[in-house]
């Protein structure tokens, strides 16, 4: 890559100017309060560099997936109050993205000061398919800047998405690699470029039909694909298996099948769970018990259970697969970790990991969240990614829209 770094554009001199920062501030919540902070954190040090030297920081971000309007629940609040808990220079939250609010306080934003914009997804244009619809909202967004602004992406987390904020704006303003992106791929690459193998890739999470799409570049890269998470159903009925109430992307069946059939020649191997962990609805204080993974329909919870967690067996599997295992990464819980009594399969895996002697990368917003909410620390592993698509795209050899759009 050969991009414009912020070193440079802070060389260049940035006091007075504004400066739009894409940063990945999608963090988890429980309610109000932000249940990991660490994406806020990995961004502090961009917006601190650019606050110290006396820029007008305007900052967006995302925040869930809400359907292009604003919607309370995917409020960038709680991220902004943690953000300006964290931070030692002024933290504003406009109350739009582009709209009045955003307009007369990014007027009156002083020298050092920050000001984050509401959620970009509130308004539907951002993830919009149709070139001018993006390419209209990147302009009301550089309109911020006034004329002489700048653009930094700092969002490891979304560099996979051609969105506005992360792409259009960059085709519209001088723009610069922020450090954070920086680090991610300097990380990233040299794990594609020096793989140890054995290289073991555990999936998980529920952004199944996102992540199914990635394992078609990783077959024949990756020696063994260990399948846990919301995805593992699909893989299961594509072996014929009923999965009850369980997450299952039906459409994606012959997809799943397809990578099946083509696993063995790439010179892949699945590892799919032989239990899984049933509940009897999702709820922290569900009844659950441990069933076979291809007779779901048959505990006690019958065609409404719904899987939660992958079972012991499957833990101790896919432990022995990382224990023999030279590199290894990791994005998408193996359950529910959110609640206690689906947390063990993914406790397991961050406890093989952390054992093992290989170079491990953990990847994903709720991925890193998990490892730390169960009590793992961030030295365990070899690089906690803040972007786990956007890492698994890399690793796949995808061309990435937010890092190509600042080639030069
Ligand atoms: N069996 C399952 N059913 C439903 N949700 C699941 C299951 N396993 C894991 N999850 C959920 O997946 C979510 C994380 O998925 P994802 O966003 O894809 O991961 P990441 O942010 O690490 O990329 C967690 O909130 C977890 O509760
Ligand atoms: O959480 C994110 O990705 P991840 O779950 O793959 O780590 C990023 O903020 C991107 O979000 P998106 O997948 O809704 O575009």
């Amino acid at each position: 890559m050969t991009s414009h770094t912020l070193n440079e554009l802070i060389a260049e001199g940035v006091r007075g100017r504004y400066i739009l920062v894409r940063s990945d501030l999608n963090v988890p919540l429980d309610g109000s309060t932000v249940t990991d902070d660490g994406r806020i954190k990995a961004s502090l040090p961009v917006l601190k560099k650019l606050s110290d030297a006396g820029a007008r920081v305007l900052v967006t971000a995302h925040l869930g997936r809400p359907k292009g309007a604003p919607e309370e629940k995917y409020s960038l609040k709680p991220a902004a109050d943690r953000l300006a808990e964290l931070a030692d220079f002024s933290v504003q939250l406009a109350k739009d993205t582009v709209g009045a609010s955003a307009k007369e306080l990014a007027s009156g934003l002083q020298d050092g000061n920050v000001l984050v914009l509401e959620n970009v997804r509130f308004d539907a244009r951002e993830t919009s398919k149709d070139d001018a619809e993006r390419g209209a909202f990147a302009d009301e967004l550089v309109a911020l800047t006034g004329d002489n602004g700048a653009f930094v992406d700092d969002a490891f987390g979304a560099v996979h998405r051609k969105h506005a904020s992360v792409y259009d704006v960059a085709t519209r303003l001088p723009s610069y690699l922020g450090d954070l992106v920086h680090t991610e791929v300097e990380v990233l690459r040299k794990l594609t470029t020096d793989t140890q193998r054995p290289y073991v890739v555990v999936l998980g999470g529920s952004k199944v039909s996102d992540k199914l799409a990635v394992i078609n570049n990783l077959l024949g890269k990756a020696d063994t694909i260990l399948v846990g998470g919301g995805m593992l159903f699909t893989f299961l009925a594509a072996a014929g298996h009923k999965v009850a109430g369980s997450l299952l992307e039906e459409d994606q069946i012959p997809v799943v099948q397809d990578y099946l059939n083509r696993a063995a020649d790439a010179g892949t191997s699945f590892v799919v769970p032989t239990d899984v962990v049933v509940a009897s609805r999702f709820a922290a204080d569900a009844d659950h018990e441990v069933v076979r993974a291809d007779a779901i329909e048959e505990s006690t919870f019958g065609a409404s259970g719904i899987g939660l967690d992958i079972g012991p067996e499957t833990a101790s599997a896919f432990a022995a697969h990382i224990e023999g295992a030279k590199t290894v990464f990791w994005n998408g819980p193996m359950g529910v970790f959110e609640f206690e009594a689906f947390s063990s399969g993914t406790r397991a895996i961050a406890q093989a990991l952390t054992d093992t002697v290989a170079f491990t990368v953990v990847g994903g917003g709720d991925s890193a969240a998990a490892v730390r909410t169960l009590g793992f620390d961030d030295s365990q592993f070899g690089h906690i990614s803040t972007g786990g698509g956007a890492s698994l795209e890399y690793l796949e050899g995808k061309e990435l829209p937010g890092l190509s759009v600042l080639d030069r």
